[in-house]
């Protein structure tokens, strides 16, 4: 049994949902289908989420909303049109905008996620009466109907345990499944939504709670690439790769797969294959627990950028017994979340993304707080920082990576800030400075894949 998710990009328009609706009559298999909300078009179109998160903050700020409303109103409704739906799917889809904006809501993040779920939500229903209408035998689950719970801690969207034996449930309905994704339902009976790209995460819920023998994932390119194919121009598509590259991959910057969608598939061992809903005949690119050899050593190159990194300076910070740990703790206290720690003997840096600082303001108090009760030396900031992963379970047994990839990068004359490798050298991080990241991908690129 296969658990299929559909991207935003395989759900755009009319035409893309009839390609999803060949694709899942072919295969009898495909129990369950897991939709996105409608994605862009085309390179400059808006997906439904923005526009939903924007009737969101005008709403909040008390602002004109009917224009805002009517995009996202007529982007459903031409789809529903050009799939020659009718009337009863056209009234469902106004009631069902109508009560959300005129609901109350507990506070303005309770709107803010049934806002973005709605987007999800609407279209799996759309697709479901779609699919029923062309002689497919479609039933339109939602996240409450089958206990699919969820809680907040940290920010974070988190799975309840219980969700998996309700979801195992789901088993016995003899229709294919039509499920939104992106969104669960808290305690309280409140929608709360998974971070952006979260539809991936609902899939690979619902492969393990479903017990699937495989995940598929639809979106609009052929496989993953060995790097990011909107910075280098026709990369090699990895056949197969391992979830613990692929974890290190999108954690670092493939957004083709979502990172938190590698857990549920990996504690049930369920293969996840991404294919392409534009060229579904090609094999696409596996991801399970090990890998078959793979020509070169090194998997895929990424980065992302949006980091900063705090460095704390004290002469004889190597005989503090604890210091690390006071750090992290008060950078715990305001809610900061780092993500690398790289130390040398009087130095410790902190990276993190660099939007959790509400203003420059915040952040100079951070910066004097952690001086003061850390009795530092010196403190300071850098901006504008990207992060670059190396990634290959080959680099275990491969000397030399770390000397080839700084290599490259000096000859492009690329300045690195930061080195970093995992215990489990699979991986190996850099930090630049993100005005020198494309250029930083491409000659890691060329060193690495033109052999
Ligand atoms: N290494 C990579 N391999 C493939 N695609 C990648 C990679 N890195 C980034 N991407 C981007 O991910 C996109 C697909 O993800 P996404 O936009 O979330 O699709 P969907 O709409 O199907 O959810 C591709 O169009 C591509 O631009
Ligand atoms: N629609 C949500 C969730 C999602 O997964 O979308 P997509 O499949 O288009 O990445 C978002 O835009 O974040």
């Amino acid at each position: 049994m296969k658990i299929t998710k559909f991207g935003g990009s395989s759900l755009a328009n009319a035409k893309q949902i009839k390609k999803v609706f060949d694709i899942v009559k072919a295969d009898p298999d495909r129990k369950a289908v897991v939709v996105s909300a409608p994605g862009k078009r085309f390179a400059t179109d808006t997906k439904i989420t923005d526009n939903l998160i924007t009737l969101a903050e005008q709403v909040r700020d008390g602002k004109n909303t009917a224009k805002i409303l009517t995009i996202i109103k007529e982007r459903y409704m031409n789809i529903i049109n050009d799939l020659d739906l009718g009337q009863i799917v056209k009234a469902k889809l106004e009631t069902n905008l109508q009560k959300m904006v005129t609901d109350s809501y507990t506070s303005y993040d309770h709107l803010l996620n049934t806002f973005k779920a709605s987007g999800e939500d609407n279209n799996a229903q759309l697709v479901a009466a779609y699919f029923q209408q062309n002689g497919l035998a479609a039933k339109y689950i939602s996240p409450e109907k089958a206990g699919l719970y969820v809680s907040t801690q940290d920010g974070h969207t988190r799975v309840l345990p219980e969700t998996y034996t309700n979801l195992e449930k789901l088993r016995q309905i003899q229709e294919c499944i039509i499920f939104p994704g992106f969104f669960g339902v808290s305690k309280e009976k409140q929608r709360v939504t998974f971070s952006r790209g979260g539809s991936d995460i609902t899939g690979a819920i619902l492969a393990r709670g479903l017990k699937a023998d495989l995940y598929e994932n639809f979106t609009d390119v052929d496989a993953i690439f060995a790097a990011n194919p909107q910075i280098v121009a026709q990369p090699q598509k990895i056949d197969h790769l391992t979830y613990q590259e692929m974890r290190e991959l999108s954690y670092a910057g493939f957004s083709v797969l979502h990172h938190e969608a590698l857990r549920p598939a990996i504690m049930a061992n369920i293969p996840i294959r991404v294919k392409n809903t534009n060229r579904p005949e090609l094999p696409g690119t596996l991801i399970s627990r090990t890998r078959t050899d793979n020509k070169y050593h090194i998997t895929g190159i990424a980065s992302s950028h949006g980091f900063m990194s705090i460095s704390i300076k004290k002469y004889l910070m190597n005989e503090e017994v604890g210091f690390g740990a006071k750090a992290l703790n008060i950078m715990a206290e305001h809610q900061l979340s780092v993500e690398h720690v790289p130390t040398g003997i009087d130095e410790i840096s902190l990276i993190l993304r660099a939007d959790q600082f509400k203003d420059k303001e915040e952040e100079e108090s951070v910066l004097q707080e952690l001086k003061e009760r850390l009795a530092a030396d010196d403190i300071s900031s850098e901006k504008e920082l990207a992060l670059l992963m190396i990634v290959g379970e080959g680099m275990i047994s491969t000397v030399g990576t770390a000397a080839k990839a700084m290599t490259a990068m000096a000859n492009t004359g690329v300045n690195l800030k930061m080195i970093d490798q995992g215990s489990s050298e699979i991986s190996m991080l850099f930090g630049i400075a993100a005005a020198d990241e494309q250029h930083a991908i491409k000659a890691l690129y060329n060193t690495f894949f033109k052999v």
